[in-house]
């Protein structure tokens, strides 16, 4: 008898050569939580554990045809976006969002850890006025919150200011990540109605390359499988947090989360 295919997932984003974060990450962790990852390629970058050397985007025209390949065929049952590059290719992106019934989880990718820019600054705008709304989860990190909003978040106590100011540029649900704040890794998610936070021990561990694209495509990967978005993040966020806990050394500089975690026995 033939198997049912698994959820269909479709991540839209940069490609990462040394496999730690962007399209990379996104298709390990996608399998990782069983379902099918597929990928719209929206830059290369020339990538390793000690920053990013170079970076090329695509044709706007090569972005929509590897989606119109997938979605039209294969079909979506959640969508993630990650590094867009340029506002050329966000109001791309945005457009054929607008389109699609499947959750979209939005991370609105700036800088990478080691602060090489991964998207132009002319393209806020159009991330402010035409990708988050087609969000039904924006995930911004506390340095693209205050690209995007102005907000400054110094401690916890700053996060409900700064989700409902994520909130009002469109997006269903904010998930606002503190993972850059000292203390627990607190993360807060509402919709203006509901507030959960999400609080998971520090691990100390400087190999934390991709956290935030992993913790992003589990989200659309739970999301796909039926979950509801708080029990969706919930879901991503143990998964995230057992894989910065199994992070490893790589290269000279920061090593990336291991997305295998689940599977490895000791010392494998
Ligand atoms: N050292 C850590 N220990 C446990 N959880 C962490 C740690 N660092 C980050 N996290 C968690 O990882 C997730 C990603 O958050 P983070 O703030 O690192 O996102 P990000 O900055 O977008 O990621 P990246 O740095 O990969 O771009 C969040 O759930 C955050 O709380
Ligand atoms: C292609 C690509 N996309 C996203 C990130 C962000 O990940 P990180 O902040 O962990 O470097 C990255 N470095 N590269």
């Amino acid at each position: 008898m033939t198997r049912q295919a698994p959820p269909r997932v479709l991540t839209v984003a940069g490609s990462d050569s040394g496999g730690g974060a962007g399209i990379q990450a996104d298709l390990k962790a996608m399998l990782a939580l069983g379902v099918h990852g597929m990928s719209v390629v929206t830059a290369v970058t020339a990538q390793n554990s000690l920053g990013v050397q170079g970076a090329w985007e695509l044709p706007a025209e090569a972005v929509r045809a590897q989606y119109r390949s997938v979605v039209d065929d294969i079909g979506v049952q959640a969508v993630k976006t990650g590094m867009l590059a340029s506002a050329g290719l966000v109001e791309a992106v945005a457009d054929l969002l607008a389109g699609t019934d499947a959750p979209v989880v939005v991370d609105p990718v700036g800088v990478s850890k080691h602060g090489d820019s991964l998207l132009a600054a002319s393209a806020l705008e159009a991330v402010r006025r035409e990708l988050l709304p087609t969000a039904t989860v924006a995930t911004p990190n506390l340095d693209e919150v205050a690209r995007l909003t102005g907000v400054r978040v110094e401690s916890e106590d700053d996060l409900p200011r700064a989700a409902d100011a994520v909130l009002a540029l469109g997006p269903r649900w904010a998930l606002v990540k503190g993972g850059h704040l000292a203390g627990d890794a607190v993360d807060l998610l509402t919709d203006g109605a509901a507030t959960h936070w999400l609080r998971a021990p520090r691990h100390d561990n400087r190999h934390t390359h991709g956290t935030g694209c992993t913790l992003a495509s589990a989200v659309a990967a739970e999301l796909a499988k039926g979950l509801d978005v708080p029990e969706a993040v919930a879901a991503a966020k143990a998964y995230v947090t057992g894989a910065i806990a199994a992070g490893f050394p790589l290269g000279g500089g920061i090593g990336p989360v291991d997305h295998a975690w689940q599977r490895r026995r000791p010392g494998g």
